[in-house]
């Protein structure tokens, strides 16, 4: 549906973009992920057409928007886009800023879709207050519907819930994810919180210096980083360093695995191999024994910091459930149990 295929984005000589390409079908929800400055605000304004892009091209459903020599204008895309400050008519009402788009309906086909888009985002009896009247929530969910209810062909949403508190913004990625499944709208959101990716997409991007690193679900950039950067920026996990034995294994310090069929390291390679801390497994039986160095209670889970005799390592994260209560320099047995191996060169 959305075919975004290998576009620079240049301010002056900065480039922003660097050859970046991800697609999205219909009705799938797409999140671009990363760090500030990374360039997830520039794609999205290349796709809204307020950014013209160097090489590639930018296609939805097929017909060309953007491409090197060609920028269509924003107004004929039919693409929507929310805004992280809400942008809504401070002069008009909610069921005014709903209509705004709809001047090419009848009065009766406007007022019928407001009414549904109203019960939809759920501002039933707000219709005629003013954004001032309403909660941070509140005005999110009005831009929210004032961007559907022309029903555009790509909603684009730029950090849309950045100013609410977190309970707020949990609460309302949930929904939206619901609204825009309900009319099958096709969206694309950024940000740099990764719970509010992994709550709201299908699919998302994690980019790093104006390159998408990776471009999947938030179980395979957890599982199964593409890059050591992914494995760095999602979740949390420490490196331990590992050496390529004969017949493909994999020691470390803590257990022997066998490498994967999938990586082709020569016997003798050093490496890293990614440990998430739900791959340490407190356990009294182990013959492992590390010390707790740091903790911090999870409410279920306690996630603790800990240091194994190895001096080559450095620490690592154990989420133990928390009834299981150790204190600061205590040693505890924690055994590797690794459901996904991913290693990196050294
Ligand atoms: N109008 C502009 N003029 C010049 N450089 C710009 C402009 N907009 C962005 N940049 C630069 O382009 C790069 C990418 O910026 P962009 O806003 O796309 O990043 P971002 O990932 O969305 O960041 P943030 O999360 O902070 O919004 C940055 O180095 C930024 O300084």
């Amino acid at each position: 549906m959305l075919d975004v295929t290998n576009i620079d984005v240049f301010y002056d000589k900065t480039q922003a973009v660097n050859h970046t390409s991800l697609h999205l079908k219909k009705g799938q929800i797409g999140c671009l992920l990363g760090p500030s400055g990374c360039g997830k605000t520039s794609i999205l304004r290349a796709i809204a057409g307020f950014e013209p892009i160097k090489n590639g091209e930018i296609t939805v459903t097929g017909n060309i928007l953007s491409s090197e020599h060609f920028t269509l204008v924003p107004e004929k895309r039919n693409i929507a886009v929310v805004f992280q400050d809400f942008a809504l008519f401070p002069h008009l009402s909610v069921a005014q800023n709903i209509t705004f788009g709809l001047s090419h309906l009848s009065h009766q086909q406007q007022r019928d879709r407001v009414n549904e888009l109203v019960e939809l985002v759920s501002l039933q009896g707000t219709e005629d207050k003013f954004p001032h009247q309403l909660s941070g929530g509140q005005k999110q969910r009005v831009a929210l519907a004032r961007a559907m209810a022309p029903k555009p062909q790509l909603l684009l949403m730029d950090e849309p819930f950045a100013n609410l508190d977190a309970d707020l913004r949990d609460e309302l990625a949930k929904d939206v994810r619901q609204i825009l499944n309900h009319e099958q709208t096709t969206a694309l959101m950024v940000t740099h919180d990764q719970q509010e990716a992994f709550a709201m997409a299908d699919v998302i991007g994690v980019m790093h210096q104006g390159a998408i690193h990776q471009w999947g679900s938030a179980y395979d950039l957890y599982h199964r980083p593409a890059t050591r950067f992914v494995a760095d920026f999602i979740g949390e996990g420490v490196f331990i360093p590992a050496i390529i034995r004969e017949d493909k294994y994999l020691t470390t310090t803590l257990a022997e695995f066998v490498l994967p069929a999938k990586y082709n390291f020569t016997v003798g390679t050093e490496v890293d191999v990614l440990v998430r801390p739900d791959d340490i497994i407190h356990d009294d039986m182990s013959p492992f024994s590390a010390k707790v160095v740091a903790k911090s209670f999870r409410g279920a889970h306690i996630l603790y910091e800990l240091q194994l005799p190895d001096p080559k390592i450095q620490k690592v994260l154990c989420l133990a459930p928390s009834h299981h209560d150790h204190t600061l320099g205590e040693s505890i047995g924690i055994k590797l149990d690794l459901q996904h191996i991913v290693v990196f060169n050294r």
